[in-house]
């Protein structure tokens, strides 16, 4: 049976079912990483821009590639039916803003371990649960960076639901009206040693504890919130580039 909102079941895998997922944020990503990186590339579906792709490496072993949505709640979903046909490992290939002047954009960041402001994790698991990532997939992402002499950063990322005010943004956002526990937030962060903002490791972390699946997660860093608060849209393409060929390679 297809599952409701992936729109695809085990039995559309075949004979050779994979067991790892390639998964971003973006329905754009997903079908670039199958088309540029796979072989044998066909799509599972396409329904409410949740794109999944069926593909091999070059050396042969099958690989999912899907997307989770923006968020959370969305990719909760996604997860959620992609281990009902099967998946056991999961590499999140997104974009980040970071919160350190040492992390620049145009390099990555690979999540050791996750602050999870989300609401969607407080269904999963209680707010102190942690949420770490697989040590053996981190190590080989991380180590794949240095073999391809690809900036890297190791460490901690907050994992937020909103893009605006939960990352404090005000120049930018439509809403410039803070709630006060949010201001100062990122100064605090930064003091604490977190690297980067996005908005679905933390919760995809605390799926894999919970669940018993391997997760980790690799970003490419588009904004420099030291900086600015806007994507640097130039250098998006390359620096998105880079986490996938990581993420790719750290599984061929
Ligand atoms: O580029 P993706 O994978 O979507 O990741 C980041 O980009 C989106 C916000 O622009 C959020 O989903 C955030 O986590
Ligand atoms: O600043 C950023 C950039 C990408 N994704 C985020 O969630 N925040």
């Amino acid at each position: 049976m297809k599952l409701y909102h992936i729109g695809f079941s085990k039995s559309d895998f075949g004979v050779d079912p994979p067991d790892t997922v390639l998964l971003s944020g973006e329905p754009e990503r997903s079908q670039y990483i199958a088309r540029t990186y796979l072989q044998n590339v066909k799509l599972l579906s396409k329904y409410r821009g949740l794109d999944s792709y069926l593909g091999n490496l070059p050396c042969g072993k099958p690989i999912l590639v899907a997307t989770s949505g923006m968020g959370a709640s969305s990719l909760s979903i996604v997860v959620n039916e992609l281990v009902q046909v099967g998946i056991k490992r999961f590499i999140r290939i997104g974009t980040c803003g970071s919160i350190q002047p040492n992390v620049g954009v145009g390099s990555i960041v690979v999540s050791q371990a996750a602050l999870t402001r989300q609401g969607a994790a407080l269904d999963i698991a209680p707010p102190e649960y942690p949420a770490v990532a697989d040590p053996y997939l981190t190590v080989a992402l991380v180590e794949t960076a240095r073999k391809l002499k690809i900036p890297c950063h190791l460490g901690i990322t907050a994992s937020v639901d909103t893009f605006y005010e939960g990352q404090e943004r005000t120049e930018s956002s439509a809403n410039t009206h803070l709630q006060p526990w949010l201001k100062g937030i990122t100064a605090s962060y930064r003091q604490l040693n977190i690297l980067n903002y996005e908005m679905e490791a933390g919760t995809l972390l605390k799926m894999a504890g919970v669940y018993g699946f391997a997760a980790a997660c690799v970003c490419a860093v588009v904004a420099q919130r030291t900086v600015s608060e806007t994507i640097v849209i130039a250098d998006k393409d390359d620096t998105v580039n880079k986490a996938i060929k990581v993420a790719v390679k750290s599984i061929s």
